[in-house]
């Protein structure tokens, strides 16, 4: 027993003890053993507040907080196998046809508008980020449609100029269709820097990669009927005052007008802006009032519709996706060539803006009292004041430049149109659980 306690003994059991029996030499030893600990104990907890204000810090860890850098996340592209589908896409079919870049393509007029040049025998390519602003799976349906037709969309961000080099590498481009942005404009106060990100960063991106092509493609660009902002003289003229944004939507969308005169003035490319106005139809956005009214009259949710002050009339130009469409083949067909390829630019080039309206703005209250008579269901209205986050009370356009350099002629009311689009969407969302997302 008393052996065990002496051998039990050398075995430190609490510093006090071992400091009493033992020499100066281990007793040092043992101090610096213990201030080794504590520093380690410290560092760690320095470490720690580093690290915690490290990622806490928006700046040095945007991806978590900045829903904007969800479209930077990696793409897988390239190969022979892909260079060949690309290829094969871009493959014009028809004699005069043209080559054309679709950005956006899995977007609401993405789709149509590649279609509709698949349709007539014209190549087509298309890029889009599958972004989630809306529901992806309707982007990934249209994506399934225009693969039957024969359209391939390349999934990438406008602002991976690596990429967009390449696709003008393996495909010499005639047109490019700009239809990548990010829409809506309510949500630019929720999200500003994704506005940022592609209606401005995203266009620049787009456009070096365009202007140091050679040849140089000519350039059809989405802008938005929201640049006419807080101007009052009906119907916007393209001659009208634009400086007066109300959204950040149409302060990017303005922006870009004036990027656009930018890269045709220094490098000679051929450029032309459509400001579309609120334009709705079958595979449309869910984002939209028109779109989600419907989902929401259905579901006997109430829905807000909004008036201005003194119970004024909130109206909107709606334009029907075909229309919309028309113009945006005839905007492409009557593109010139852009006058920089090689790197010098050798003469001016074209640079024009066209309204692509319908000329017949229809009160919100209007659409709501189609929408019930199309879906045989009362709408629970809330009528609430017009929030100030962006929204103007009215758009009317003035499309007669588009009539007269475009041939554009709108030809259906927001009755036939939404006949369509509910049609669509009846069938689209058949199995009831979709609608819900
Ligand atoms: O013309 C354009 O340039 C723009 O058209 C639409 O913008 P907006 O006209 O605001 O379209 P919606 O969001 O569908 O709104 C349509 C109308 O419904 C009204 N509204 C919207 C939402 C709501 O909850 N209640 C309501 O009454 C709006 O004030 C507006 O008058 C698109 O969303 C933009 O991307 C596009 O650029």
């Amino acid at each position: 027993m008393s052996k065990q306690m002496s051998h039990l003994d050398d075995i430190p059991s609490t510093p006090g003890k071992f400091k009493m029996e033992k020499s100066p030499f281990v007793l040092n030893r043992l101090r610096w053993h213990s201030s080794l600990a504590k520093l380690t104990f410290w560092s760690f907890i320095f470490l720690g507040l580093i690290l915690i204000f490290f990622f806490r810090s928006p700046s040095s860890n945007p991806l978590p907080q900045d829903p904007s850098r969800r479209s930077l996340r990696t793409y897988n592209w390239g190969g022979s196998a892909w260079e060949k589908r690309v290829r094969s896409s871009a493959r014009v079919r028809s004699r005069n046809g043209i080559s054309v870049l679709v950005t956006g393509a899995a977007g609401f007029v993405g789709t149509h508008v590649s279609a509709a040049l698949k349709r007539r025998g014209d190549g087509v390519l298309g890029l889009d980020n599958f972004n989630d602003y809306y529901d992806p799976s309707l982007k990934r349906a249209r994506q399934a449609l225009l693969e039957r037709s024969g359209v391939f969309i390349v999934e990438g961000d406008i602002n991976d100029s690596a990429l967009l080099r390449k696709l003008f590498e393996v495909v010499a481009f005639t047109h490019v269709m700009h239809l990548a942005a990010q829409a809506g404009v309510r949500y630019a106060m929720e999200n500003p820097s994704s506005y940022v990100h592609s209606n401005i960063a995203g266009l620049v991106s787009l456009l070096e990669v365009c202007k140091s092509a050679n040849p140089q493609p000519a350039i059809v660009w989405a802008s938005s009927s929201s640049v006419y902002g807080l101007n009052t003289k009906v119907p916007f003229s393209e001659r009208d005052r634009t400086d007066q944004p109300a959204s950040l939507y149409a302060a990017t969308k303005k922006a870009g007008e004036e990027i656009a005169h930018t890269y045709n003035h220094i490098y000679g490319l051929s450029l032309t802006g459509l400001r579309f106005f609120t334009v709705y139809g079958p595979w449309g956005r869910p984002d939209m009032a028109y779109f989600f009214f419907t989902r929401d009259i259905l579901k006997g949710k109430s829905i807000p519709i909004f008036e201005a002050a003194n119970h004024g009339t909130v109206a909107r130009d709606f334009t029907y996706i075909d229309d919309i469409v028309k113009g945006c083949l005839a905007a492409l067909d009557t593109a010139e060539k852009s006058t920089g390829s090689g790197g010098k630019k050798k003469g001016p080039a074209q640079l024009r803006v066209y309204n692509l309206g319908n000329t017949s703005p229809v009160p919100v209250s209007d659409l709501v009292s189609i929408l019930e008579r199309l879906l045989k269901v009362n709408a629970k209205r809330d009528i609430m004041k017009l929030p100030r986050n962006g929204d103007v009370q009215f758009t009317h356009a003035n499309i007669s430049l588009a009539q007269r350099e475009l041939g554009y002629k709108p030809t259906t009311d927001l009755q036939t149109g939404l006949k369509k689009f509910v049609r669509w969407y009846l069938s689209y969302y058949s199995g009831g659980e979709k609608a819900a997302s």
